[in-house]
């Protein structure tokens, strides 16, 4: 097969291999049968929750922190956000830490930034309410989260940030699964968040990257690559 030459060959940047490394080695990346929040039925799924050690979780924080600073140079006229908001539950622990890895890589730009996120259960004793860290009121806020599927999280956390008077001004997903919003939509659930919603996008990877992961593995994954790959042609997006 040709070869590129190497100063036009692609290059993945050093944190989406870190990250891609870890989706394998801490199993935060598992095959079986799943059902999904949407109710699909899945033969892998990505549990941000495996991220539990330091190490994994400076690997995924930095792969989050690079992503987001990438996406706002591309996007200048996005403003800097005041908040990261991660919804609950697996949102909580990646906002906080994605929020010190952006003070790490660029403390000048990220120093008066807040993380805020939300309670499934509203508390009524204490501070009460529905969200821990800044009020959204008046802010701009770039929302992160583990993974889109079917988007309906995404779509409550939009509500959640508008009824609490704040501005979505992006959203990064560590993995966008590339899904079709429903079973009679063909656009995936990260092109309604752009059109439906006006709110840009970001990923760290996508379906393609968790495949290619898994085939290059080898080591007796190759059926689990297949049945991903069948699963990527039953749901995939048109867009
Ligand atoms: O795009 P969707 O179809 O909405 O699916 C993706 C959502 O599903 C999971 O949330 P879940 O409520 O299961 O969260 P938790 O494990 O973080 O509590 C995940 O953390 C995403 O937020
Ligand atoms: O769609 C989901 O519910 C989902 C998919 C996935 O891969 N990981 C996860 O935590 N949730």
């Amino acid at each position: 097969m040709a070869q590129l030459p190497p100063s036009t060959a692609p290059t993945i940047p050093a944190y989406k291999t870190a990250f891609l490394q870890a989706c394998l080695s801490a199993n935060v990346l598992t095959f079986g049968t799943y059902t999904l929040k949407s109710g699909r039925q899945s033969p892998y799924f990505f549990n941000a929750g495996a991220f539990h050690t330091a190490p994994l979780l400076s690997a995924i924080s930095t792969a989050y922190a690079h992503t987001i600073i990438a996406f706002l140079a591309e996007n200048p006229d996005i403003p800097q956000p005041d908040v990261i908001f991660g919804p609950a539950y697996k949102g909580i622990p990646l906002a906080t830490t994605t929020l010190l890895a952006l003070h790490t890589l660029a403390p000048d730009s990220w120093s008066r930034t807040s993380y805020t996120f939300n309670r499934k259960e509203a508390k009524n004793h204490g501070e009460t309410g529905s969200l821990v860290g800044s009020p959204l009121a008046n802010k701009n806020i770039l929302v992160i989260d583990d993974v889109i599927t079917a988007g309906t999280a995404m779509r409550e956390t939009i509500e959640l940030v508008k009824k609490e008077g704040g501005r979505v001004v992006g959203f990064v997903v560590a993995v966008d699964r590339g899904e079709r919003i429903s079973e009679g939509e063909s656009q995936s659930a990260m092109g309604l968040i752009r059109r439906e919603f006006g709110v840009r996008t970001a990923r760290i990877v996508g379906l393609d990257d968790l495949i290619g992961v898994v085939r290059a593995e080898g080591g007796g994954l190759e059926g689990e690559a297949e049945r991903m790959e069948r699963y990527r042609e039953r749901w995939r997006a048109s867009d």
